[in-house]
């Protein structure tokens, strides 16, 4: 039996990594979604809840983390943003092994990791592919999402490896500013050629 390959699939904020995932999906590939763990960790009764008080108090309650109030605390604070990370992605990698060991059979799994470049996720990665869209389509998705700003986003692009960085480094780049179809056909190549290979 040949091991379980493992896709990383990453893009910066807008970019059309969510519908990627879920065209992967759609495929029968199973895809961890880290950002979905997070949500999980920091939503009603989560795990983390009690720890991110400590550190933010007032920023959690019966609903979990207030993620407005918690992104305005770390978006443009790198120390705090740093003493979140040291709570938070400890228990992502935690759960990120859960799922590769309950999906040690399929012959390809996804790993949806947004900050793969930025925070150094590439272990044991077999390869990666970036989703990519031109700049302006970018801008005009995330401003276009309620609760967004001009100043937050531009918060958080600063926060990323540039786009064009990303790019250079992945081994397949998916163009997300044409179609969806077209987009969906660039996906579908991309299983088949690493389900191919040796
Ligand atoms: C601060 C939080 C609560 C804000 O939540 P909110 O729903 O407002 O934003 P969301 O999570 O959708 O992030 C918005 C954008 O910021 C980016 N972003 C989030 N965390 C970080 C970070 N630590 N470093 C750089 N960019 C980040 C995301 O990739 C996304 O593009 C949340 O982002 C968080 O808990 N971040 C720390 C944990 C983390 O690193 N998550 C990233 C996925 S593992
Ligand atoms: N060809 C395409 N491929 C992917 N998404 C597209 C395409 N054309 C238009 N879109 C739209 O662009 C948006 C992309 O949003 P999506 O939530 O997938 O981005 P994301 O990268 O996951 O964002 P974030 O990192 O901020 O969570 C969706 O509304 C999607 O319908």
């Amino acid at each position: 039996m040949t091991r379980c390959k493992i896709l990383g699939l990453t893009g910066s904020i807008g970019m059309g990594k969510s519908t990627v995932a879920g065209m992967l999906r759609d495929l029968g590939v199973p895809v961890f979604d880290a950002d979905a763990a997070v949500h999980e960790l920091q939503g009603p009764g989560g795990a983390l809840l009690d720890a991110i008080e400590r550190e933010f108090p007032g920023t959690t309650g019966a609903d979990g983390v207030d993620r407005q109030q918690l992104g305005a605390a770390v978006f443009g604070n790198p120390e705090a943003l740093a003493r979140l990370e040291r709570i938070v992605h400890p228990a992502v990698a935690g759960m990120r092994q859960a799922f590769l060991r309950d999906h040690a059979e399929a012959p390809l799994i996804v790993f949806d990791i947004p900050l793969l470049y930025e925070k150094g996720g590439h272990a044991g990665l077999d390869a990666v592919a970036v989703v990519s869209a031109p700049a302006q389509a970018q801008r005009e998705r995330v401003l276009a999402r309620p609760g967004m700003t001009v100043e937050k986003f531009e918060k958080i692009l600063a926060l990323q490896v540039p786009d064009a960085e990303k790019r250079a480094r992945a081994d397949f780049v998916i163009d997300t500013g044409t179609s969806l179809a077209e987009t969906r056909e660039q996906v579908a190549g991309i299983v088949e050629a690493l389900k191919r290979e040796e």
